[in-house]
């Protein structure tokens, strides 16, 4: 039995691949698993039964990921699951930056009680909201990763001249995106040339702050920005005062803070990028095959702070996963352990990423939950799990 424990609403659609053999909900204690969405965990006590954390979702800053990794718990997200959501979002985005939509709905809403003069105060007030189009503006992605595509490709079939910028763009993603898209080397020139500026990258201490006095200075006059990432890749004392002089045109944000709303050119949305039936359902359920698959047989499949590695399962062997420090020598440590304890390794995996490393063995021979114990006694070696 494994206890999945939900700091977040979670689909029902994800939580049904559990099956019977899992107790899933709010109030479970003593989890293997975690599941959630944005809630914040950086103050959260991690339980010591706890394996693994999946969030149903891209964006991990919510969650202490080196805290995590000295403590052997593996963490993933669903890459790619909710991008289709957020595209669409950042596509009405970029209209409503433009063609004062919000503004003129609120108008409308004041002629209420007007009888018969509706139509013709309509007509008479409408020139006050006039926008521009965005068909042959330039439009700048910063970050072209699973939603950055999307919106490049979707902006470029709307007429749009797309540049681009990622210095880690992968070949996948490079394979992904329209071959019009304009390759930007610096950020400068995504500032320079582009009349609406869209991101679409983590929150990391390298991207925190990226939009400030600095760079809002080497954009262009009247810019449109859109931050459908994350509400710190924005300072937001430097975008309020860009607004006021009217250098920067409209903001769109879907991280509202005090200061934002109501300010005026700032268009907040409430967190609203990834909230489709359809998105739910999706990172729902590639959130909880994940854990799944990391539980029962100790695969990794999109993890943010592990390797991923994934074995076949052969029932005639019993496996052993092993989270240990990325330093010369850790194998042949658990090899000499194994075979002095007169245990056979028949397939075995192993992959690093930055400071750690993960292994799997398959093995025959008679190792127990205390061989495990033993084992985590050395140094290097953070979690051993017989499954
Ligand atoms: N508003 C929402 O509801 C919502 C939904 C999903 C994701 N998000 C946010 O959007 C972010 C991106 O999501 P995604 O699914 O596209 O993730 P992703 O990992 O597929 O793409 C991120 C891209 O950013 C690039 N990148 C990293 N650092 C960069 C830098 N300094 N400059 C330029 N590019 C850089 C990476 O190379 C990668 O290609 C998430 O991290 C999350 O914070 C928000
Ligand atoms: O990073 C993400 O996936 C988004 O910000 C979505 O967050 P949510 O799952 O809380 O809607």
């Amino acid at each position: 039995m494994y206890n999945v424990k939900c700091l977040n609403k979670i689909s029902p659609v994800g939580l049904a691949r559990f099956g019977a053999n899992y107790t899933c909900g709010e109030d479970v204690e003593n989890p293997e698993a975690i599941l959630v969405r944005s809630a914040s965990m950086h103050e959260m006590e991690l339980p010591s039964s706890l394996l693994a954390i999946a969030r149903a979702g891209a964006g991990v800053n919510n969650i202490p990921l080196d805290k995590c990794s000295e403590a052997g718990i593996c963490v993933f997200n669903t890459p790619g699951a909710n991008a289709n959501a957020v595209k669409e979002l950042v596509i009405a985005g970029l209209l409503l930056a433009s063609r004062k939509i919000v503004p003129g709905i609120e108008w409308a809403k004041g002629l209420k009680g007007k009888g018969a003069e509706v139509g013709k105060l309509v007509e008479k007030g409408k020139s006050q909201f006039v926008g521009p189009e965005i068909s042959g503006k330039r439009l700048g992605v910063i970050g072209l990763g699973a939603i950055g595509i999307l919106v490049a490709n979707a902006a470029k079939s709307l007429g749009m001249e797309v540049y681009g910028y990622d210095p880690y763009l992968s070949v996948d993603a490079a394979w992904g995106l329209s071959r019009s898209t304009k390759h930007a080397q610096t950020l400068d020139e995504i500032y320079a040339n582009c009349d609406y500026i869209t991101l679409h990258v983590p929150l990391t201490p390298d991207t925190k702050e990226m939009i400030n006095a600095e760079s809002i200075a080497k954009m262009q006059d009247h810019v449109r920005i859109l931050n459908f990432a994350r509400g710190d890749l924005v300072n937001s004392a430097d975008i309020l005062k860009a607004l006021a002089d009217g250098k920067v045109a409209s903001y769109v944000t879907d991280f509202p803070t005090d200061e934002m709303l109501g300010a005026e050119g700032v268009i907040a949305v409430p967190h609203l990028g990834a909230s489709t039936p359809e998105s739910e359902d999706n990172c729902a359920r590639m959130a909880a095959d994940e854990l799944k698959d990391y539980l029962e047989n100790g695969n990794i499949l999109h993890s943010v702070n592990l390797p991923n590695v994934s074995m076949p399962r052969d029932p005639a062997f019993t496996r052993v996963c092993i989270i240990h420090r990325n330093v010369p020598n850790t194998i042949s440590l658990l090899a000499g352990k194994l075979a002095d304890a007169g245990i056979n390794i028949e397939n075995m995996q192993s992959k690093s990423r930055k400071d750690y490393a993960y292994t799997i063995l398959d093995v025959t021979g008679d190792f127990s939950s205390d061989s495990a114990k033993k084992m985590e006694e050395s140094e290097d070696i953070i979690r051993v799990r017989v499954i």
